[in-house]
């Protein structure tokens, strides 16, 4: 099948707008090549330390210089379900990696945070730098220079995203990016839902409400909604970097195991020592984004690869705006129904078919790239599959993914999607820019015009929503949630009372400079507005009262403001001490202060240029011209 025009055209405009920065990043990739294995170029001193611990088989391979070496990056830790099962992991790593003749060495750990436990709570204002710090993390563990491989653990919301940020800064060394998989089905997502709606009508108490919790989140593995871990994993899939059909295989089973060890054999096999070399740098290419752009839109994914997909792309010397996003948007069509955009889980998606088959119809239907390189080698059909125990239950087989889906209501043949469209798009207007997710949004409530409500906090917001002031049509302007001014936290928790509001008939909507979960579905809400008005922008001049239209349609984000009355309005400022001190937040002032705009991805890293800066503080390099990829080059381009 012919490629879609529109992915063609936006590939093309992505390639060459990324023309200079991806030439600086392969450029920089090449530097960082040398014959033979990377431990060669360390001196005897450090290669002893490097490995002193080692047992005898292991510590032989290393000094011999020739085996590959394989750092394993790991995000285990008990607080996320979904990263507690890595515990066991590097182990199995290191056992299959001997295999194939070749050595594994637990290179680093990375922070994981788990918005689960933060949401709505002040850590969550760490949550969005803490991608950031994932990737330098991962760059800190894979400066000991030992590795001509690495495989990365890791599933959550800002860890696969920091994860391979961080392995795209060593894009000279093939990556494998390694899943634990999700907890088994519980109470369904729907269900606890309506029992958080009940618990903020004050209808069931606490411990109800907890029940209610502990059913759903009830054991190892990732979370069964939709949200943005379970969207890494599609897009993990998509461009190649998981083996196929990895992402949803439960943790703790026999396939599992022999998945990871799988995975790992296959991190030593593609090294530079390996006539299958397979950098990540390579892999990760303008193709892939737009493959793992069109994967996120045809699932109803994550708003939050609007960000994340952006400073993954930018890591690589890729530069993608949400125009990229809007224009493929409207020709992908929604092919899954997984909560929040349905009621099944991801589960229930994978007997339904799964990865493999979504990335069969997207191929077949030519909204995706084939002529990429994964960590399979060239192109993308090899991931129309499905992974399945071997022989004796060893090793593993793969089998084409199922011609036909296993359930019409979770998942659809291209030829008859749940929409034509993939319901993630731009809306903009003189109040900036934004994202809108409605591929969960009923089309009654897409469009909202209603008076402006002004909040600075989501506490304020609750606080007039248990006085009983929000029964009534409101846009909720939520503000000061930008990166710059408290960390862009997640602004989930306001779900259930604005889903009770609209269940009770009021057409309600949230714009915010804030974000929301991958979770977070039924409400209308233009978030990640840019620019955040600490940056200036104009949703600082919105009061109670003025008329504001959000509109999916249309893509409109406005104020109905007179003209004359809209220039001369101030902007609002509000006291933002409370959210620079404590849960350790003082920590992280500089990255508050150099962070880029959401559309830029809300990250604090350059992009790849001949004399990388630090964008945000610096919008100049040491000569005065203005540095790609900075706000100020950002806002010119807009303007233009
Ligand atoms: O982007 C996401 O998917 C969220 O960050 C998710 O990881 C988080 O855990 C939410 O809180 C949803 O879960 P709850 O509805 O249980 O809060
Ligand atoms: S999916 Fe969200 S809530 Fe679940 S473990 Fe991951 S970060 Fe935590």
């Amino acid at each position: 099948m012919a490629l879609h025009p529109v992915l063609e055209s936006v590939t093309a405009r992505i390639i060459a707008r990324s023309k200079p920065s991806r030439g600086a990043y392969l450029a920089h990739l090449d530097a960082a090549r040398v014959k033979g294995v990377q431990r060669g170029t360390l001196a005897c001193t450090n290669l002893a330390h490097g490995f002193a611990a080692f047992p005898a088989n292991d510590k032989l391979s290393l000094k011999e210089l020739k085996k590959p070496s394989v750092a394993i990056v790991s995000a285990y830790n008990d607080m996320l379900s979904a990263h507690q099962p890595f515990e066991g992991f590097p182990a199995l790593i290191k056992d299959a990696v001997r295999e194939v003749g070749a050595v594994a060495q637990f290179a680093g750990g990375t922070p994981a945070m788990c918005d689960g436990v933060t949401q709505g709570q002040p850590g969550m204002e760490l949550s969005l730098f803490s991608r950031d710090a994932i990737a330098m993390s991962t760059a800190i563990a894979l400066s000991h220079n030992m590795f001509d491989s690495a495989v990365y653990l890791g599933v959550c919301d800002k860890i696969v995203p920091g994860l391979l940020i961080g392995a795209l800064h060593f894009g000279h060394l093939p990556a494998v990016f390694v899943p634990a998989g999700p907890m088994t089905t519980g109470l369904s997502n729907s269900e606890k839902a309506k029992i958080r709606q009940l618990y903020a009508q004050g209808k069931v108490g606490r411990a109800e409400l907890l029940e209610g919790e502990s059913q759903s989140y009830h054991g190892a593995g990732t979370c069964t909604f939709y949200g943005t871990a379970n969207s890494n994993q599609m897009l993990m899939e998509v461009m190649g970097l998981h083996l196929p059909g990895a992402a949803f295989i439960t943790p703790n089973t026999p396939l599992r195991a022999e998945l990871t060890r799988a995975a790992a054999r296959r991190a030593a096999v593609i090294s530079a020592q390996s006539d299958e070399y397979l950098p990540v740098g390579h892999v990760v290419d303008e193709k892939a984004i737009v493959n793992a752009i069109v994967a996120l839109l045809t699932t109803g994914g994550s708003t939050n690869h609007t960000l994340h997909l952006v400073a993954i792309a930018k890591a690589a010397g890729i530069v993608i705006d949400w125009d990229d996003f809007d224009e493929l948007s409207k020709v992908v069509p929604l092919l899954t129904r997984i909560y929040p955009n349905g009621n099944a889980d991801v589960n229930h998606f994978h007997a339904a078919g799964g990865t493999g088959f979504v990335i069969r119809e997207l191929l077949d239907g030519g909204l995706l790239h084939d002529d990429v390189t994964t960590i399979l080698g060239k192109g993308l059909r090899a991931h129309c599959t499905e992974p399945f125990l071997g022989e004796n239950g060893q090793g593993v087989v793969w089998k084409a993914a199922p011609e036909q889906s296993g359930d019409e209501a979770v998942l659809r043949k291209i030829t008859a999607p749940f929409s034509p469209d993939g319901g993630t798009v731009l809306v903009k207007g003189n109040l900036g820019r934004a994202v809108m997710k409605v591929s969960a949004v009923k089309p009654e409530h897409q469009t909202v015009e209603a008076p402006a409500l002004v909040f600075n906090s989501q506490e304020d917001f609750m606080e007039a929503y248990k006085a009983g002031q929000l029964d009534r049509d409101f846009v909720a302007v939520l503000r000061f949630q930008g990166p710059r001014a408290n960390g862009m936290p997640e602004l989930h928790a306001l779900t259930p009372a604005l889903a009770n509001l609209q269940d009770a008939g009021r057409h309600v909507a949230l714009v915010t400079d804030g974000r929301m979960s991958g979770a977070s579905g039924k409400v209308p809400a233009a978030i990640h507005v840019s620019p955040e008005i600490l940056a200036g922008g104009p949703l600082g001049r919105v009061r109670d009262g003025d008329i504001i239209r959000v509109c999916a349609r249309t893509g409109t984000l406005e104020a109905k403001v007179e003209a004359s009355v809209w220039a001369a309005r101030e902007q609002a400022t509000a006291d933002l001490t409370p959210n620079s001190v404590g849960m350790g937040r003082e920590l992280f002032a500089m990255f508050r202060h150099s962070v880029s705009e959401a559309e830029q991805g809300a990250t604090t890293f350059p992009l790849p240029s001949p004399i990388p800066t630090v964008v945000g503080l610096h919008d100049k390099d040491p000569v005065g011209n203005t540095v790609p990829g900075s706000d100020e080059d950002f806002s010119m381009k807009k303007e233009a």
